[in-house]
């Protein structure tokens, strides 16, 4: 199987305000070289209209963080899919554990948002992962299986580059605490198996992403296996030197 691309996308949270943001973008273009894998930003919603005119055509993506699983109307404080589409945004961040733990979205959010998200031309990177407790139980595979599942239930797909998945055992984020690369493969191979199920003829060119405190350190390591396509990255995606450590280690 050939691998598709490696992806590596910046997680940025909630961090920098907009002029930071468009700072930041112009020392991250001028400090890159040639890219050999693909690269984007995933900003906060306020900053994404800066982004885009810095960004413009440049090799550099644009994300959001989030979407509304509603199409338009009295939604105060949403933003629609629609909207970020206008914006330029082509990913966004679904289903992160941030979101599922803060804002009680169930997996039947999950897929509404990314259902809105493809209807409407952007690429959801749909985020999946166990907590602490069921590794601990031995209950991780089928916990996250399930999740995926419930995640993905009335998505269809046009083609493999609609639908990111990304990994992310939650008590690896943010922690230091990183999943061995065999963890990383034993979960990343286990979710193409249930891609393969749902979407047999696309699976094997379906990005699947590993995330949990990766750095220039360890991304080389973690991407090179066989069902890793790229990383989602939190900490480690705030400095541009950071950023430039980890395109350059994956050169
Ligand atoms: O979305 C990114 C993940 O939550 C990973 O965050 P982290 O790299 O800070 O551990």
């Amino acid at each position: 199987m050939t691998k598709p691309q490696t992806f590596l996308a910046l997680n940025w949270k909630m961090n920098k305000t907009p002029s930071e943001s468009v700072q930041w973008a112009e020392e991250l273009l001028d400090k890159l070289g040639d890219l050999n894998i693909k690269l984007a930003i995933m900003a906060p919603s306020v900053s994404l209209a800066g982004l885009s005119g810095v960004l413009g055509d440049a090799q550099v993506g644009l994300g959001a963080q989030d979407i509304s699983q509603h199409e338009s109307g009295a939604y105060t404080g949403e933003v629609s899919a629609a909207m970020l589409k206008d914006l330029g945004v082509q990913y966004a961040v679904i289903g992160h554990s941030e979101r599922r733990e803060y804002h009680f979205e169930s997996d039947a959010v999950v897929a509404a948002k990314a259902v809105q998200a493809i209807k409407n031309g952007i690429v959801p990177i749909v985020c999946v992962g166990e907590k602490l407790p069921e590794r601990e139980k031995g209950e991780h595979v089928s916990y996250t299986l399930n999740q995926l599942r419930g995640s993905l239930a009335g998505v269809e797909l046009k083609s493999a580059d609609d639908l990111v998945i990304a990994y992310e055992p939650v008590w690896a984020i943010g922690t230091g605490k990183t999943a061995t690369a065999q963890d990383a493969e034993e979960l990343c191979a286990a979710i193409r198996g249930v891609l393969k199920e749902l979407y047999p003829q696309f699976a094997d060119q379906i990005v699947v992403q590993y995330g949990g405190s990766v750095k220039p350190d360890n991304i080389s390591e973690i991407c090179s296996q066989p069902n890793v396509n790229g990383a989602l990255v939190g900490g480690a995606s705030l400095q541009v030197a950071g950023v430039v450590g980890m395109v350059e280690a994956l050169k």
